[in-house]
């Protein structure tokens, strides 16, 4: 194994240091370190932090190997500094058996440039009937501990609350997409101005709202863990600040998308939300020219009605996004999860209408992140690192460079910009919505367990 030696780093935005690497962890950090041994890497203006950790990625392997596979995604996720993600279960065949499960797990291994947690169905083929085999996945070796039925809401209340008691018995986690579909049968997008305005039936925010306020009384009445996916409305926010107040195992995540974007953009305006916007308390008009100061003057929507922008759940207002990154500096909003759902060509550059909804996300994740929050290291590495392999239990990743720790570890420059090409990115498909947008920090380097999967901004293999 070759020994690294990573000089005059910041470690999560702390003074400048050494860091040495060997053997798969962190050997010694410190002030001149020396070790002729080593390949030295210039941390010059660059931030070391724990590799990112996703809980929210669609790897699309079983089924669709032209949108995605283990590999390709794994590739992306480390492009974009993660060193672990959590593989959501809608695959196909969907992984609601031990088989499945632990197929995904082996390609994860044989990649080897991430680690591949899988997540395992709630309910047989996502089908919302009957419970999945949630035990065996627990015991398989891909020792399972996050189901979900994401794509779909385990809408039936009965076996929501079975699913929650089940998992008790090895300390698992139900992570819901909170959706109940009677309110969003053939919804398009945020109802709202923008909806009626568009003529697309629309998905009000009462329909995710609804879902959270019940699986958190459900969760706290047999206290389970309870994981909320993708939260995208100010309302949703405020149920699960009554929930965490009153003590309620529940976390939550937010997807950089609906940090950033809001509903304006399908109809084709160049509206960014902007991060002056956490700190303005009062609610802000859906309709103003709110641009992101980093991301302004160099980006317009792709056009009205382009199906880049159609997502689950949907693109909300500047109000929501408001709230929602207020809930993510306070800790309402455990943590930042991409959701990376990669469509092929055939399914989304289609009409609206009949577009599969989902967004790319694993590489330029850490990007609108140092974009919406700025350069609070801390804050960025608890969120989209220590909180989600906390949530996980992931217990080699979410660690600060330390000596002993396993080196996994992201290095950023953050001074860096670089401009969204769709054809360049490792994920096998196109659509991002940051599309020829100019973002703010690279990633230069990225280490898996001391041995390097991205070096110089490529991916090693
Ligand atoms: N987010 C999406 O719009 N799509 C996801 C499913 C999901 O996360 O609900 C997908 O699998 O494509
Ligand atoms: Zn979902
Ligand atoms: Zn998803």
């Amino acid at each position: 194994m070759t020994a690294y030696l990573i000089t005059n780093v910041s470690v999560v935005g702390a003074a400048p240091a050494d860091l040495l690497i060997r053997d798969g962890v962190v050997a010694a950090t410190g002030q001149g370190l020396n070790a002729p041994d080593a390949t030295v890497v210039d941390g010059t203006g660059l931030v070391a932090l724990p590799g990112l950790v996703d809980l929210h990625t669609h790897l699309r392997e079983p089924g669709r190997e032209d949108a995605e596979t283990v590999e390709s995604g794994s590739r992306a996720a480390a492009m974009g500094g993660y060193t672990a993600v959590c593989a959501m279960a809608n695959t196909s065949p969907v992984a609601d058996t031990a088989g499945v499960v632990e197929q995904v797990w082996r390609l994860g291994r044989e990649a080897g440039l991430v680690d591949v947690q899988p997540i395992g169905a709630v309910t047989v083929g996502l089908a919302g009937e009957r419970l999945a085999e949630l035990g065996a996945m627990a015991d398989s070796a891909a020792q399972v501990r996050i189901f979900s039925d994401d794509g779909h809401c385990v809408a039936d209340p009965l076996l929501m609350r079975r699913a929650l008691e089940y998992v008790k018995a090895f300390d698992g986690i139900i992570a819901q997409h909170a959706e109940e579909p009677r309110l969003t049968e053939g919804a398009q997008m945020h109802e709202g101005e923008v909806s009626t305005r568009l003529g697309l039936t629309g998905w009000p925010a009462v329909a995710e709202e609804a879902i959270i306020a019940r699986d958190v009384l459900l969760a706290e009445h047999v206290g389970s863990r309870l994981h909320v996916c993708h939260v995208s409305t100010a309302g949703s926010v405020e149920v699960l600040r009554q929930a965490k107040a009153r003590g309620v195992r529940v976390t939550a995540e937010v997807t950089p998308h609906h940090l950033l974007l809001t509903d304006e953009v399908v109809s084709g305006r160049s509206e960014l939300a902007s991060p002056a916007l956490a700190n303005s308390g009062g609610p802000v008009s859906g309709r103003s020219e709110l641009a992101s100061p980093a991301l302004a003057n160099n980006w317009s929507p792709a056009g009205a009605y382009d199906p880049v922008y159609k997502v689950n759940p949907p693109l909300r207002t500047a109000t929501d996004v408001a709230a929602l990154r207020a809930a993510l500096a306070e800790g309402v909003i455990d943590i930042i999860a991409t959701d990376h759902a990669p469509h092929a060509v055939e399914d989304k550059e289609c009409e609206w209408a009949y577009a599969r909804p989902g967004m790319l996300g694993l590489e330029t994740a850490l990007s609108i992140a140092l974009d919406v929050l700025g350069p609070q290291w801390e804050l960025i590495a608890e969120r989209m690192s220590r909180a989600p392999a906390r949530i996980a239990g992931l217990d080699s990743h979410g660690l600060d460079p330390a000596p002993g720790v396993p080196a996994n570890l992201t290095l950023v420059d953050p001074a860096a910009r670089w401009v969204v090409e769709p054809a360049e990115l490792a994920s096998r498909s196109r659509n991002t919505p940051y599309a020829r947008m100019t973002l703010p920090g690279r990633i230069v380097a990225t280490f898996l367990r001391g041995e390097p999967t991205v070096l110089d901004g490529k991916a090693v293999k």
